[in-house]
Parts: C-alpha cells; structure tokens; sequence
C-alpha cells in the first residue's frame, strides 16, 4: 500500500462543498506537488491529511492506518506527518535550537541531552547549526522558516507536508528555503507541497496535481503536465502565472 492513500474525499464548509471526491496516492520518497488557483481545496486537501481539517466522506490512510478522529489516533497520526506553515510560528521566548527540542521532549518524551543532539542535526540539516542558540528575532524570515523545517524534520516524520511555505517571504529569501525543500527531497523524503512557485513544481517534483474547484483536474509528472496539458482549465491556469 502507497505511505499516503486518499480516497474519495469529501469536505464542507456549511454549504460550500470543497473537496468533491479527491483521490490520491503517495507514494514513500515520492514528492508531490499540488497547484491550483486560490480556493480551489489545495490548502484544505493538505490539512485533511494530518487531520487539522476532518472529512465529511471517503478515507484516508497514513502508513497503513485509518486516520479516524479520535484523540489517540490524531496524536499518532501526527507523530508520523509533520507540517510546515506560511508562518513560522516559532516561540519568540524560545531561542531557535529549543523550538525544534520543545515538541521532542513535550510530546515524545525524549530527555534534555538526546533533544538536543536530534535538534543539534536537524538544525545542521537546514544549514543553520550556528543559529542554534539564537533568538528568532534575530533571523531573517528565510532563516525562521528553516528553523521551522527543522521542528518537523527533528520529529522523523514518515512525510512532511508543506502549505505555501515560501509565500510570506520576502522574495530574496525565498530560494533558501527552497534550496532546503530540494535538498530534502534528494535525500528521500516524502514530500507533499501546496506551492505557488511553479519552477520549483516542474523542477522538484515526481508528480504534479493541479487541483480545480475541488477536484484532482489534472495530474501527472511535472514535465508532461506543464509542456502539455490536457484541460483548457490547466492550459489558462498555467498562462496566467507565466
Ligand atoms: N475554515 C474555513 N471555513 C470556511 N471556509 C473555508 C475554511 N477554510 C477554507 N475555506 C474555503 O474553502 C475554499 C478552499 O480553500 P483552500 O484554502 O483550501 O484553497 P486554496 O486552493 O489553498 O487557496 P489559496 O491558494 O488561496 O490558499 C475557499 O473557498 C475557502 O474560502
């Protein structure tokens, strides 16, 4: 069975009927991007995965299991899906080394010592072992969302997924962050990405879906998809960011 199994998923807010029966696979060291015009489900699709969002029908399977909403199975289920936002959200109070310890100690339990030897080479990871000690007021915005990929990364996370994380950056900041994601990706990592930086879906990805009122409208690999669409919808969505 593929890491991530969607199947016919279904989401309302109210009336408004989001997701209209998307199905979609995942495959371990797969990296999938989705794209899509604004409000077209990419960002709801992405946060039905590690349950911030619940379902209103179909499945979901993360690793095998079900992903239900219960407490137990929604503390699991996040140990195995890490998430990056737009925001950063690290603690300002909180130097960037022990933001990516918090959520080792607090929800895995892992004492002082180990903490900071996972989050000393998540931090290594995303270049920033000299920040360890540093408040994230002192970073960039570029360096905070890196430290930000390393909370994720520290946890081991089966697949990490990635909401628009460049999007509040300054654009000069936004090829660190990406460099980061790509390297990610070289090194195996299951990743599944809502972006609006179109290079960096053609270049980095192995499968594309472009996400139209609520459907999977198109989908495929990333050269195939952009050199040669097959919908009028994706041909227009594709010339209106060129
Ligand atoms: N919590 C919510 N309550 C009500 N409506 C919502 C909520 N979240 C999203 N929506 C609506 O659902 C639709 C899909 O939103 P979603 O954020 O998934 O789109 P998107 O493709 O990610 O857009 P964008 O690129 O602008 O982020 C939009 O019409 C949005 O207004």
């Amino acid at each position: 069975m593929s890491l991530v199994n969607i199947n016919e998923i279904h989401k309302y807010f109210d009336d408004l009927h989001v997701l209209k029966g998307v199905t979609l696979e995942v495959q371990e060291g797969e990296v999938v991007t989705i794209i899509g015009r604004s409000g077209s489900g990419k960002s709801t699709l992405l946060r039905t995965i590690n349950g911030l969002e619940g379902i209103d029908g179909g499945t979901i399977h993360v690793d095998g299991h079900e992903l239900v909403s219960s407490t137990k199975s929604l503390r699991e289920l996040r140990l195995k899906v890490g998430m990056v936002f737009q925001q950063f959200n690290l603690f300002p109070h909180l130097k960037a080394g022990q933001n990516v310890m918090l959520a080792l100690k607090v929800v895995k339990g892992i004492d002082e010592a180990e903490a900071r030897e996972m989050a000393l080479k998540a931090m290594e990871k995303v270049g920033l072992l000299e920040k360890f000690d540093v408040y994230p007021d002192q970073l960039s915005g570029g360096q905070q969302q890196r430290v930000a990929i390393a909370r994720a990364l520290a946890m081991s996370p089966k697949v990490l997924l990635c909401d628009e994380i460049t999007s509040a950056l300054d654009p000069e900041l936004v090829n660190e962050v990406l460099t980061v994601v790509r390297q990610l990706a070289d090194e195996g990592i299951t990743l599944i990405i809502v972006t609006h930086e179109m290079r960096f879906a053609r270049d980095v990805s192995d499968k594309v879906i472009f996400m139209h009122h609520g459907r999977v409208h198109e989908s495929g690999d990333p050269k195939d998809l952009f050199n040669n669409p097959q919908t009028p919808e994706l041909s227009a969505f594709i010339q209106s960011i060129a």
